[in-house]
């Protein structure tokens, strides 16, 4: 891929081009038997699914427990940095052997979204006749993206997931199978997500989308043979996100008005600059775009007949919980989901300093609220 190194003179591209979803790494693939059907009525032929596995499936298939990523994760939730995985396990204190969701108990499998590209079919991904799909990927929803996680619960034989769990668009996807398909969803964690997407949440993705769009290297989604991407672009989106991810009473703990020791460049500024080019290296700007329009697009209540019809469809035990500081999802979101899922418990809070982020940094108090919830399985 073009990589973008950031400095406090500008960007300067390296080297290579972005290609289709890592096929490396210790993760498997399941190809969709047929074209998915998507909610917006087009089709998406020649689809996978990346995902990994940890544990045993037991011979009823009641231990299978899924675990959805967040907008830029993957399905390496436990595991460490290794050849086609850029990023550690995201929850790698919460998943494995005596861990609060305990592999010797528990199959768990982690699928990367699909139109991702940690290995799940994208945008950078080629099309049957072996092109990148560029700007002919189709718009996803994340019901599409459900409906595809289904048929790959089919493939591994499981009917009914003791536990579906997700963390911020994970907990929208967690969400939406507990609403879509409710007898497939026997409990639930949604963690830092949301019903619906607010003004706010939808203006924050329409500004990232289009810092990478508006970049002249983004070609209209048809980047994927160039030799420079739209990493620029891709960059700003990531400090823009980041910005929501944190706390503002954080960032002024952390950085106050100091700048970087011997830079002009704020150390905020400098932070941001390493998170944008932390992303740049691992991550698609195409998926990007088509992951964060389908989370500004989201709606439970579509063709359901409102927000509060769908959630009185849910039927796993749920836990709604959310991070105290969290700016990006706020806890009125999710005091919305506990008040309007009828088998959901009060609010649960996980207290952070550290914003929307805390879903992945307070292991500890996650790690509370998962066992609470496998407990009474
Ligand atoms: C579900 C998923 O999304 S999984 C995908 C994995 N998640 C991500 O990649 C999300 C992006 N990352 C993050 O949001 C965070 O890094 C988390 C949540 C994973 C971890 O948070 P924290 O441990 O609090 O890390 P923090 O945000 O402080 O970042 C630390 C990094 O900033 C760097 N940093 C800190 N201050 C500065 C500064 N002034 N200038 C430059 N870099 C700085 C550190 O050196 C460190 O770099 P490294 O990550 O390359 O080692
Ligand atoms: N840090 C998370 C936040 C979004 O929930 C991510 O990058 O996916």
């Amino acid at each position: 891929m073009t990589l973008i190194r950031t400095t406090a003179s500008g960007s300067l591209p390296v080297t290579g081009a972005w290609r289709e979803g890592n096929p490396l790494g210790r993760r498997e693939f399941f190809a969709l038997p047929g074209p998915l059907r998507l909610q917006g009525g087009a089709s998406l032929p020649g689809a996978r699914l990346a995902y990994e596995t940890w544990g045993t499936l037991a011979p009823d298939a009641g231990n299978a427990v899924l675990v959805l990523h967040a907008l830029t994760g993957d399905s390496h939730v436990a595991g460490a940095v290794e050849p086609g995985h850029p990023t550690p396990g995201w929850w790698n204190e919460l998943i494995g052997p005596g861990k609060p969701l305990d592999t010797d108990r528990w199959f768990v499998v982690a699928p990367n979204a699909l139109g991702g590209c940690q290995g799940s079919t994208g945008p950078s991904s080629l099309e049957p006749q072996g092109k990148p799909w560029g700007s002919r990927f189709p718009v996803l929803t994340l019901r599409d993206l459900v409906r595809a996680e289904v048929q790959l619960a089919d493939a591994l034989g499981v009917h009914r997931w003791a536990a579906v769990i997700g963390g911020s668009l994970g907990s929208l996807r967690a969400l939406e199978w507990a609403v879509d398909q409710p007898d497939r969803v026997k409990s639930a964690l949604l963690l830092a997500g949301t019903a619906v997407s607010s003004a706010e949440q939808i203006a924050w993705c329409a500004a990232q989308v289009h810092a990478i769009t508006g970049d002249p290297a983004w070609h209209g989604g048809d980047f994927y043979d160039e030799p420079v991407g739209p990493n620029v672009g891709l960059g700003l989106a990531r400090r823009i996100a980041h910005i929501t991810y944190r706390s503002p009473a954080e960032l002024d703990a952390r950085f106050g008005h100091a700048h970087q020791p011997g830079e002009e460049r704020y150390a905020v500024e400098s932070y941001l600059d390493h998170q944008a080019w932390k992303l740049v290296r691992r991550f698609d700007a195409g998926s990007y775009v088509t992951l964060t329009k389908a989370m500004a697009a989201y709606d439970v209540g579509l063709d359901r007949g409102g927000v509060e019809a769908a959630l009185r469809r849910v039927t796993a035990r749920t836990v709604v919980a959310g991070v105290d500081s969290d700016r990006l999802f706020p806890l009125e979101q999710q005091r919305a989901l506990a008040e309007g899922i009828p088998t959901s418990g009060p609010l649960r809070v996980v207290r952070s300093d550290h914003g929307h982020d805390g879903f992945l940094i307070e292991t500890d108090q996650v790690g509370h609220l998962l066992t609470d919830l496998l407990d009474q399985v």
